[in-house]
């Protein structure tokens, strides 16, 4: 066999290796190779190692160029709808300085697509194509009727990570059973027996509200309830008292405060990169998460579980409930590491954004505040003046006011699900393939002016009489919905009670408006943090 022949075959063979193993841009790069091989060989007239290494990358610039192109024109060849994409970003192109926060960028999908009367449309993020569900309806037969051909997130992860190995995370073959396993953990007679746990925390953080009004001094909301809710958290899937108030430097808190601010210009790229080229970044071995915080969590919980042992405690917690699960073998160790994890994070950040806004948008609008307010020394009348578990279920006017902040302030922006197999969009010809990562623009939705007139306006009254819209999905929907929504609901509506009832809230003069999104934030922040003033209410 000739020499050029040996390359080709060589060539070859390494692109049939790497073909299951690495992306396409890879190879692209390989083929190249194998192009340029032959090339050379038929030529024979680039003998000097410079020339050839020209060569080269012209071939490989020329096939990648062919290669982009081709794939840039997915949608179109499909016949969908598309945006125009820019090489290496795709339709994810925002300036490097910023970020790569999907949920503010799906919302200018939607946006786009929706003026074009488009019912659903095609976008790049890197170079793997992603659609765009434009149409609620769409969005919510993913989501719930057609759940079978949507299962999974399709979040980047390395299963290397224990804490990142969650059921939020995962794909369908280990949420499924894990979800089934989980559900005991939230159901409403929990969420009773919880009740107590955070009814000490809410304590804490009327007795924190107490100093800063007395010394006069504005309040970070934001910190205030990220302090409330990392104390409830940490109490109730940890059985640990996380002292936030006391202490801002708290380990827990200070690691909770980290997860969600640590935005450096190497963090914005490894955003980017995972996002935009996960199947590059895992072969660079891109991390799902800091190190320090794995570290972290994979020592907090066998730590406190040895300490429980040594020291014959039983706590009916969270954790507890997770150990009797890996007792009677249905979950494994890791998975009380991996899943305690899920619910700190699920648990207190998304809390903290809907408490957050809610009180900011009460704090501009005096009457709905009043209004809130009545209800709740209404309710506690009939309850012997008690905060109880059954008076946070009777603040129905809270209720309305809880989900039009979560409309407006939706935590998680945008969901994700990736398709399992070839789905036919209804009403169309449009086959949505296999592997198909699939965008539903939350934010897009709950700003639709078809549902939700005048939708930058604050109104409560949308919510009357419990009305059900099609687009509403803060907590998600179908089989995968959020797990802890009950919580979620209990944590937010007590502290904010137990706010309203002792104190009057109002912007501080120091805030500046108007509030603009924070497009690097996972879960929805505005890059202005959010100071308000409260005074004491002689009750
Ligand atoms: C107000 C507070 C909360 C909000 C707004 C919220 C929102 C969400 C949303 C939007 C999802 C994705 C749903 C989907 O993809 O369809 C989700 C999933 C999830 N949430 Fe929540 N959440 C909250 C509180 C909590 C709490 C307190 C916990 C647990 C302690 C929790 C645990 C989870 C878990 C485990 C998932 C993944 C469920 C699965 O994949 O099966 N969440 N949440």
């Amino acid at each position: 066999m000739n020499g050029g022949g040996k390359y080709q075959i060589k060539a070859k063979i390494i692109s049939c290796v790497l073909k299951n193993a690495i992306n396409k841009e890879m190879q692209v790069i390989v083929f190249s190779f194998g192009v340029y091989e032959k090339f050379l060989h038929r030529c024979r007239i680039m003998d000097t190692f410079a020339s050839q290494g020209i060569a080269a990358l012209a071939i490989i610039l020329v096939s990648y160029y062919f290669y982009v192109k081709y794939t840039y024109n997915y949608w179109k060849r499909k016949n969908v709808p598309q945006l125009h994409p820019t090489f290496p970003f795709g339709n994810y192109n925002l300036p490097l300085p910023k970020g790569f926060s999907i949920g503010p960028i799906s919302k200018r999908y939607y946006d786009a697509f929706k003026k074009a009367g488009h019912a659903f449309g095609g976008v790049y993020v890197g170079m793997t194509p992603h659609v765009v569900l434009v149409d609620e309806r769409l969005g919510r037969n993913v989501l719930t009727k057609d759940f079978q051909y949507f299962m999974d997130r399709g979040l980047y992860h390395r299963p290397q990570s224990i804490i990142t190995s969650n059921m939020f995370v995962q794909n369908n073959e280990e949420w499924r059973p894990k979800r089934s396993k989980l559900t005991v953990i939230f159901t409403s007679a929990k969420m009773k027996f919880y009740f107590n746990t955070i009814k000490k925390c809410a304590n804490e953080l009327e007795a924190n509200l107490d100093t800063a009004a007395i010394r006069n001094e504005d309040i970070d909301i934001y910190e205030t309830m990220g302090c409330y809710f990392t104390d409830i958290i940490s109490s109730l899937v940890y059985g640990i008292d996380a002292k936030s108030f006391k202490d801002p430097n708290a380990a827990i808190r200070k690691v909770g405060r980290e997860l969600f601010s640590k935005y450096t210009l190497p963090f914005k790229m490894t955003l980017f990169l995972v996002n935009a080229y996960p199947n590059l970044a895992k072969m660079l071995g891109v991390p799902s998460i800091q190190k320090e915080i794995e570290d972290f969590f994979v020592k907090l919980v066998p730590d406190t579980m040895d300490y429980r042992k040594k020291n014959n405690i039983y706590r009916e917690d969270l954790l507890q409930l997770l150990i009797d699960l890996n007792n009677s073998g249905t979950i494994a160790s890791n998975d009380i590491i991996a899943e305690t994890f899920n619910f700190f994070v699920a648990g207190y950040e998304t809390s903290s954004t809907i408490s957050t806004y809610l009180l900011y948008e009460l704090a501009k609008h005096k009457d709905i505040q009043d209004k809130v307010r009545n209800e709740i020394s209404r309710v506690l009348k009939n309850h012997n003046g008690e905060f109880s578990y059954d008076v946070i279920h009777e603040l129905t006017y809270m209720n309305q006011v809880m989900k039009e902040a979560s409309r407006k302030y939706p935590a998680l922006a945008t969901l994700t699900r990736v398709c399992v197999s070839d789905y036919q969009i209804p009403g169309t010809d449009v086959i949505i393939e296999k592997d198909t990562p699939v965008i539903i623009p939350i934010l897009g939705y709950h700003f639709n002016p078809d549902y939700f007139p005048d939708p930058d306006k604050f109104d409560p009254d949308r919510f009357e009489g419990n009305v059900k819209y099609e687009g509403f999905l803060p907590f998600g929907d179908g089989p995968r919905n959020c797990i802890g929504e009950r919580l979620g609901v209990m944590q937010v509506k007590l502290g904010v009670a137990v706010l309203l009832k002792n104190f009057e809230v109002s912007l501080s003069p120091t805030l500046k408006e108007p509030l603009v999104l924070d497009e690097l934030q996972f879960v929805t922040k505005t890059t202005e943090r959010i100071y308000l003033r409260i005074k004491k209410i002689d009750n």
